[in-house]
């Protein structure tokens, strides 16, 4: 018989989604094999059985499939449907989505090594042996206790009694559970409201009904805390974690624990969506809005989107969390597509912190051709009393590096990178420049590349220099014990060694820590308990970014900050977060200032829907780049063309086709980029354009030689 199998070779995207190959037995959909392609021999996923009714192709001869991995159990339809659904919606080939988003390892194992890994795993858990295999002697007795012991009690969690307002929320969470067609539910909760805990007793539920949940998170090792929390209420249960920091080994021993149904619990980043769960019965996504639930390459998904997606076609509640809700589902709420939940109160009825907006520009000029100091006196003054009290403060800008770029006073030269367009920042540590686009890295020049000047100037400020100038800033400064004060940063450069996040991490928690500098990291989900200061020392320059999404992500960001600060409810009343600003009359710092996330949110809806922007309109974004940016723009003005013509022809509602532009930079890597946005008022208009006019894209990329690479984005995240 002929199976239809999903192989990942985009190179053969055009003959189709499957490849026809001959099998002597039937296998079930969702099987994995081997399987020959060319000269290789790839993993294969099976898609179909191919109807006798099927003519087959006289030209060509059909050629047998390899050896099944016959012990693991096939992928169930609900995981092909989400495959599918994903590979359609972002425009990708079939074969490439369903083996990108098995583990890695599988493609290297056959049957036999496949099925040791099992026998590992049962092993690990106390698992008995299935049925018919041979279990060696001496494990036999270890097997037959495990079957024969009644199923031990599970022991009681410690867990604290329920605020209110997670009493409420939990209740119409329930309702979820025994409804027929679950609501999606966004749970809107202020920082510190206690979401973790609705999480956790919204997972019990679901296993105490003898389902598996799914939770995702943005990036595991952030928050460390929360997967000891949830092992910590789950005792003897199971629970694994999957994403990319894992071993190949682990990460496959995680999935298999998850696909045969073993697991009752699984953590994971965004690639965790697609972990096949037999019984599955809850979804949750923490921090919904954050940006890193939408894959950058590949079949650009959302796993926020696509869990809702999964939910719907699972039949399973799905519960988003966040105390600033993509504005996405903020506007589906609006419109009672999902149900909104409501935590607008800190555990234990603490305060948010007062957010203090200095205005910079009142502020005392430092003399003539001298910088600023990174904080300005009352912010200085603030973090001093914080330390001088042993609390603790958090100073946040997102740059790294000492400075964002190198200057010759003599003749202008800059640090540019050579190969972007871009400057390259100035990383003292290693005495490097070094392109954050491309990543070319040099030593850092002693004299002006260009004119010889010895004096070339760091311009700007990273958290590498914040964190050497809150050292001066703080000297003299003492603790409650009479110590000097402490200064530490963490950023992508002090948490590149695996563990080193959780141990910088853990210090912060242990108090080893007075003043803590760095970027975004720290201001995401951690429930820092001394914290009573936040300062954003320089939000301005993402307010002037050129995305529609720009003052959405800081309002998130600074809101995020400000929610570190005043954990415990003891101390909340002097907790602060202060903002250095050149613009304190702008909108976003008031609707902040009132912690008002939903006037944030309607004023922000509102221009949306003026401008036509998501969620008032849906967008794709054809990308192409190019050494020549001529050959990139020729192709996306093709490209364009050929829309144009499939609009005219289909007579489908308008999809606006926006002329070809550079995007903010340029050129990366050598290579010039163009792209071009489409723009509809309705999701299907669009898809059903992308659906007839993508796959002649690969045909057209071939009349223009030259182009090193063209992509679609679908939903995409930044323009
Ligand atoms: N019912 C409860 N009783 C006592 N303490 C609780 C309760 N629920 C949560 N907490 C505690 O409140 C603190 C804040 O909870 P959590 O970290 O879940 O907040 P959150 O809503 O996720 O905030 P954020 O959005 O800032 O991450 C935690 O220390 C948690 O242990
Ligand atoms: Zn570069």
């Amino acid at each position: 018989m002929r199976l239809g199998v999903a192989v990942d070779a985009p190179q053969y995207a055009a003959l189709g989604d499957v490849l026809h190959y001959l099998s002597a037995q039937a296998v079930p959909p969702g099987s994995l094999l081997r399987v020959p392609l060319g000269r290789r021999d790839t993993l294969g996923l099976v898609w179909e059985q191919v109807s006798e009714d099927v003519p087959q192709d006289p030209g060509v001869t059909l050629r047998p499939v390899g050896e099944a991995l016959a012990c693991l159990p096939p992928l169930g339809e609900a995981w092909l449907r989400l495959v599918e659904f994903t590979a359609r919606y972002y425009q990708r080939a079939l074969g490439e989505v369903a083996l990108s988003v098995l583990p890695p390892e599988l493609r290297k194992l056959d049957d036999t090594a496949l099925a040791k890994r099992l026998a590992r795993l049962r092993r690990q858990w106390g698992l008995p042996a299935p049925e018919g295999e041979a279990v060696p002697k001496k494990r036999r007795r270890a097997a037959a206790a495990v079957e024969a012991a009644p199923p031990a009690p599970l022991p009681e969690p410690e867990r604290p009694p329920l605020m209110p307002d997670q009493a409420t929320v939990l209740e119409a969470i329930a309702a979820q559970f025994a409804a027929e067609t679950p609501t999606c539910q966004l749970l809107h909760g202020v920082t510190g409201s206690g979401k973790t805990e609705v999480y956790l007793r919204a997972a019990e539920a679901a296993l105490a009904a003898g389902k598996q949940a799914l939770v995702l998170v943005p990036e595991i090792n952030l928050t460390p805390q929360l997967e000891a929390r949830f092992a910590e209420r789950f005792p003897g249960r199971r629970l694994v974690s999957l994403h990319s920091g894992l071993t190949p080994a682990q990460r496959l021993l995680n999935w298999l624990g998850a696909h045969l149904g073993h697991a009752d619990l699984v953590l994971g980043t965004r690639l965790a969506v697609f972990c096949p769960l037999p019984r599955l019965g809850l979804i949750v996504v923490d921090e919904e809005h954050d940006p890193s639930y939408k894959q950058q390459d590949g079949a650009r998904y959302s796993a926020r989107d696509l869990a809702v997606y999964r939910g719907r076609l699972e039949k399973v509640p799905v519960l988003l969390g966040s105390a600033t809700p993509s504005l996405e589902s903020w506007q589906q709420a609006r419109t009672g597509r999902y149900q909104l939940l409501a935590m607008p109160h800190r555990v234990g009825q603490g305060e948010l912190p007062k957010v203090r907006v200095v205005d910079m520009a009142q502020q005392p000029k430092p003399p003539q051709g001298r910088e600023p100091p990174p904080l300005c006196p009352p912010v200085l003054a603030a973090v001093q009393e914080r330390v001088s009290r042993g609390e603790q403060s958090l100073l946040f800008l997102n740059r790294r590096g000492f400075a964002p770029v190198l200057h010759c006073a003599a003749c202008g030269w800059k640090s540019g990178c050579p190969h972007c367009s871009a400057w390259r920042v100035f990383h003292k540590g290693d005495r490097t420049l070094r392109c954050h686009h491309c990543g070319f890295t040099e030593r850092v020049p002693t004299a002006c590349p260009d004119c010889g000047n010895l004096d070339i100037e760091p311009m700007g400020r990273g958290t590498e220099r914040l964190e050497e100038q809150m050292v001066a800033l703080l000297e003299g400064v003492q603790r409650p014990d009479g110590s000097p004060a402490r200064v530490a940063r963490i950023d992508a450069d002090t948490t590149r060694l695996k563990g080193s996040l959780e141990q910088q991490l853990a210090a912060v928690h242990a108090g080893e820590v007075d003043v803590l500098v760095g970027t975004q990291m720290i201001t995401k989900g951690h429930d820092f308990r001394n914290v009573t200061l936040v300062a954003a020392v320089n939000p301005d320059s993402a307010l002037y970014a050129a995305d529609f999404r720009a003052p959405e992500r800081l309002f998130s960001s600074l809101m995020q900050a400000a929610g570190r600060a005043g954990r415990d409810a003891e101390a909340a009343a002097r907790s602060e977060m202060w903002i250095q600003t050149w613009t304190p009359g702008h909108a976003l710092f008031a609707a902040l200032r009132q912690h008002d996330y939903a006037a944030f949110a309607a004023s922000q809806l509102d221009e949306r829907e003026m401008a036509g922007l998501p969620p008032f309109s849906h967008l794709a974004l054809l990308r192409a780049e190019a050494r020549d940016p001529a050959v990139a723009e020729a192709f996306l003005r093709a490209a364009r063309e050929t829309a144009r013509a499939w609009l005219a022809e289909h007579g489908e509602p308008p999809v606006m086709l926006y002329a070809p532009v550079p995007p903010q930079i340029a050129k990366v890597a050598g290579l010039e980029r163009r792209q071009m946005l489409l723009e509809a008022g309705h999701r299907g208009a669009l898809q059903r354009l992308l659906a007839d006019w993508v796959p002649g894209l690969h045909a057209l990329r071939a009349a223009h030689r030259g182009l090193a690479r063209w992509a679609i984005d679908v939903d995409p995240l930044s323009i």
